[in-house]
């Protein structure tokens, strides 16, 4: 029908059926949080719960030294080499470092100090200046030690959730890349106990209440501890993390009170993940492709 006036009034004559306002609207396929997002979520309420403040990660880019000489890692240490570490072109080198801090980094590594043999090497400027992209967030927790022992020391409560990087072999649950979850505890007097101890309550909180501690290595922690947990679901203990306390080669020469012990744990987020969602395969949690 042409649209002429009269036709435009012929709707009064038409049949309506009743406005239904009680109908639901159509399902609409919103979006969906990625599942990496949420369970990142559960862990820093969990620390921030226990008091932990948040360190800045915001630097994929860190020095040699920060991400190694800093924790006693010695630079012919096989996690150094360019087979295991992503290290950078442009910049290849750091800018700035506290050289004063710097000297005694050297001197610990070289010949030791505070009751350590130290490694007796030469140690290496240019190799501590190289860049890379940081192959764990230790290295963060390095400079907010570094920072703390400035000022006048108080004791603190850290944690990170970010992205580290490892060049290594990609596999179905291995990428070049992860993200690690580090805590940190720094106070006078601290012991393996005060470690057990906030280890059983942070995993407690994850539903993981009987864990099992192994002795293990890190080149930077002394002792340190492999965590283990009983998966009711899987049935069989599963490595759930790593932890130890750190060495007084990593902490007296950022120049901490020599009574000041500082705990640390670490685990990554992907397993986790994996594991409450079920998902046996990385490449489902990341990666380009997706099954449309
Ligand atoms: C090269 O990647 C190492 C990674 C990653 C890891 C290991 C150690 C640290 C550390 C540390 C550290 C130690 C001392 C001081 C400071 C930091 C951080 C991440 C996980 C650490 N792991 C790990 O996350 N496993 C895990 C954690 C939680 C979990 O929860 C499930 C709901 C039940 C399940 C599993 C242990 C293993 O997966 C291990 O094979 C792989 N590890």
């Amino acid at each position: 029908t042409d649209l002429t006036r009269e036709n435009l009034q012929n709707w009064k004559e038409l049949e309506f059926k009743e406005y239904n306002f009680n109908a639901m609207g159509q399902p609409l396929d919103a979006g969906h949080l990625h599942p990496i997002l949420k369970v990142r979520k559960q862990f820093k309420d969990i620390f921030c719960q226990m008091g932990f403040e948040e360190m800045p990660t915001n630097n994929f880019v860190e020095s040699s030294f920060w991400n190694f000489d800093a924790l006693f890692q010695p630079q012919q240490h096989p996690a150094r080499d360019s087979h295991d570490t992503f290290f950078l072109k442009a910049p290849s080198t750091t800018r700035k470092l506290p050289e004063d801090y710097v000297e005694r980094v050297k001197q610990v590594h070289e010949s030791g100090g505070y009751g350590s043999r130290g490694y007796n090497y030469e140690w290496k400027r240019e190799e501590a200046n190289k860049n890379l992209l940081r192959t764990h967030t230790t290295a963060v927790s390095s400079r907010m030690l570094y920072a703390l022992a400035k000022g006048p020391f108080t004791p603190k409560k850290y944690f990170s959730i970010d992205r580290v990087f490892r060049n290594e072999a990609v596999d179905r649950t291995h990428l070049a890349e992860f993200h690690q979850i580090e805590g940190l505890i720094c106070d006078r007097g601290l012991t393996l106990g005060d470690l057990i101890g906030v280890l059983k309550e942070f995993f407690k909180r994850l539903g993981m209440s009987e864990l099992r501690f192994k002795p293990a290595y890190n080149p930077y922690t002394e002792p340190s501890m492999e965590i283990f947990s009983y998966h009711e679901g899987l049935k069989k203990w599963v490595e759930i993390g790593n932890s130890g306390m750190f060495r007084p080669e990593m902490l007296q020469p950022m120049g901490l009170p020599e009574d000041v012990r500082v705990i640390a744990w670490g685990l990554s987020l992907e397993r986790p993940t994996m594991i409450l969602y079920g998902i046996d395969n990385i490449r489902d949690l990341f990666g380009h492709k997706v099954d449309l």
